[in-house]
């Protein structure tokens, strides 16, 4: 079972997974979750209790035997290559503009500009968003097309495989009926799920140093769960409660799994979201370009990020809101994206005036003037 075996899509540029990390880093023991254990309601029960040792411990998790056919698996990742590397000229028609960035639900590539957008995002990385729920049906380029079936496939298992059976155990652990926990995913109605494609392309060490070596600063997740095919090239990195810095090992076509804000808001604080950040791969990977394969679930628009009225967070004591402000779903993106609850994570890489570049933090200024609904805390 190589990881440098590389699927072949005719049509589709071949893509050679780089191999995994020679060297042994300070790797974070997660969890694994074997969602064959989900099939006997002995077994389930068992996985609920692991996924809530799961998440209480570190908020990340791996999932194995989740429903995604090694074929698929490697295709979306070819798929993704494609996509991403895709000349300026051929990704400028389907990039998207800065309000649609702004309102957190977009097709299509990120807003290019000096630094992205928002004074986020180096453009050595790039994003291509696909909407589960996309009622405007958006064009995708042309090598893509015919593949959409096949990508929509892959979203379909995701839900079903794995959220799906994810937010039934959810039901189990807090005593609710699932469908009280279902609901908040429901298909069909206004939502900003999405699969995305990722690149980080390697950076020159000048760059780097600019950057305290970061990719993505330390930050969390803002929906329910984030599913991460897993990644060969090591630079996925997890604060622990113990507050140190400690990477995520490859285990081959697993799905790596991370709470967010979300579900953190929606069950008290009991799911933690875990902050975690992307760095410069060590030296053997350093080279290669690194290619994700996410899908962000999140609740519906409508649904309001307080705790879920549950007999286990009542006994608990956590059953009030964490935050003073109680946002539906799409109201917490928009205020999130205009600097609500920013906050810097890097303090062990503290950032030099002059001498790094700060693209993450710092005082806020939204470039298009945008504003939270309510004002930020
Ligand atoms: O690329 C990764 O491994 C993680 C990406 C991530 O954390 C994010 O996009 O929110
Ligand atoms: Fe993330």
């Amino acid at each position: 079972m190589s990881s440098v075996t590389a699927t072949t899509i005719p049509g589709i540029p071949k893509f050679v997974p780089c191999a995994p990390t020679k060297e042994n880093l300070d790797w974070v023991d997660l969890i694994n979750l074997d969602f064959k254990k989900f099939d006997d309601p002995s077994t389930r029960q068992e996985l609920a209790k692991e996924l809530l040792d799961g998440v209480t411990k570190h908020g990340f998790l791996t999932i194995s035997n989740h429903g995604i056919s090694n074929e698929l698996y490697e295709r979306q990742v070819q798929l993704a290559n494609t996509v991403l590397t895709l000349p300026p000229e051929e990704k400028a028609p389907y990039e998207a503009t800065p309000e649609e960035d702004a309102k957190g639900r977009y097709v299509g590539f990120k807003p290019s500009g000096e630094l992205g957008i928002k004074g986020g995002f180096h453009k050595a990385l790039d994003h291509y968003n696909i909407l589960t729920y996309d009622p405007e049906n958006h064009a995708h380029p042309a090598i893509l097309r015919p593949h959409m079936e096949e990508v929509q496939q892959v979203i379909a298992l995701i839900r079903s495989q794995v959220l799906r059976k994810l937010l039934v155990l959810i039901s189990m652990i807090l005593g609710i009926p699932e469908d009280r926990i279902l609901e908040t995913h429901a298909l069909g109605k206004e939502s900003t799920e999405y699969l995305r494609y990722m690149i980080y392309n390697p950076r020159s060490n000048e760059d780097n140093d600019k950057y305290r070596d970061l990719y993505l600063a330390g930050h969390t997740d803002w929906g329910s769960f984030t599913f991460l095919f897993a990644q060969p090239i090591s630079a996925l990195q997890i604060y622990t409660t113990a507050g140190e810095w400690k990477w995520v090992q490859y285990l081959p076509r697993s799905l790596v799994v991370n709470v967010g804000e979300a579900l953190e808001l929606l069950t008290g604080g009991l799911f933690k979201a875990t902050i975690h950040r992307v760095v410069k791969p060590p030296a053997d990977q350093e080279r290669e370009k690194r290619i994700g394969v996410i899908y962000f679930a999140r609740p519906v628009d409508e649904q309001r990020l307080e705790p879920i009225e549950s007999p286990l967070l009542k006994r608990l004591g956590i059953d009030k809101p964490l935050d003073e402000t109680v946002y539906n779903m799409a109201d917490y993106l928009n205020a999130r994206k205009h600097g609500y609850k920013r906050l810097d994570f890097d303090n062990d890489r503290p950032r030099q005036d002059g001498v790094h570049a700060d693209p993450f933090h710092g005082k806020y200024i939204d470039p298009e003037g945008f504003k939270p609904v309510v004002a930020p805390v």
